[in-house]
């Protein structure tokens, strides 16, 4: 079985187990991130403890400003905690200098942001396989090949972007960071811009990315119905980890959702 993420009343076991090399794909330990200082400090983490363990599918929701964006951000090295560690696999990103950091978010990551980051000029085939071309990386031909076809992009794979509607957009843009099988995807509301069925198709692609691949896929949704989909749904709550559920189901995640509001409404009443 995989390693269970660290509950919140667990987090001084967590924060002893959660740093032995490659038991988690991604972790943050005691992560803290403010903005401001003072009075106008705001805490986006506030000392987050939580493991996110290999090969599963884990989504990350709560209400706007709960700090989902910058945990996410901040175990991509995108940004920078203030206080804490932040660990790819066994790797301490506090470690690593900026172009050590640029190298591991293209040699270790794969992206799927609510942009898809596409280049027009460039055919989709060529998209995929761009940041493995920059990196210098050799690719598995036979391996792009699967997961172009798994994508179900065979068909499309010689037409630009503009020829291709979002939700084949937004597959090409999971083909990429599938193509050159990173230990981790990061998926920032990745189907905030698609119509319903496009948004199914590109989440059971990550679903798959895991029970086939054996990939670990870590995305921030609002949307109870995308979250159906994760093996395990973590939910912050002012830059704390608030609570978690494992197995949900879309209409379990809205109550829970609910209950999280519904203090708030009646504070501000
Ligand atoms: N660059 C910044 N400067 C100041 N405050 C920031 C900055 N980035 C984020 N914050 C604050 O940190 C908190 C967490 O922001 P974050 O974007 O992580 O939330 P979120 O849960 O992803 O929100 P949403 O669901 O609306 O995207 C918010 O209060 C936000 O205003």
């Amino acid at each position: 079985m995989s390693a269970p993420l660290s509950a919140p009343d667990e987090t001084e076991d967590a924060t002893n187990s959660i740093t032995r090399p490659g038991r988690y794909a991604a972790c943050a330990v005691h992560a803290v991130r403010a903005y401001g200082t003072g009075d106008t400090e705001v805490r986006a983490l506030d000392d987050v403890t939580i493991g996110f363990p290999r090969g599963r599918f884990t989504a990350v929701m709560g209400p706007s400003g709960s700090g989902k964006s910058t945990l996410l951000h901040c175990l991509a090295g995108l940004d920078t905690p203030t206080g804490g560690q932040v660990f790819l696999g066994d790797t301490d990103l506090g470690t690593l200098s900026d172009k050590q950091l640029t190298r591991l978010r293209r040699d270790r990551i794969g992206f799927v942001f609510q942009a898809f980051n596409l280049l027009p000029t460039l055919t989709a085939g060529e998209n995929v396989t761009l940041p493995a071309a920059l990196a210098g990386t050799r690719l598995d031909q036979e391996w792009v090949d699967r997961v172009v076809v798994s994508v179900g992009l065979a068909d499309r794979i010689g037409h630009r972007p503009s020829e291709l509607s979002g939700g084949q957009q937004q597959r090409v843009a999971v083909a990429r960071a599938l193509a050159a099988r990173p230990e981790l995807i990061l998926a920032d509301e990745p189907t905030g811009n698609l119509d319903s069925r496009s948004g199914a198709e590109v989440l059971g692609l990550l679903r798959d990315a895991v029970d086939s691949l054996g990939q670990t896929v870590l995305m921030v949704t609002h949307d109870p119905g995308a979250a159906g989909y994760a093996d395990t749904v973590v939910f912050l709550a002012d830059g704390r980890i608030a609570d978690r559920m494992d197995a949900p189901t879309p209409q379990a995640v809205l109550d829970r959702l609910k209950a999280f509001e519904r203090p708030a409404r009646t504070a501000s009443r």
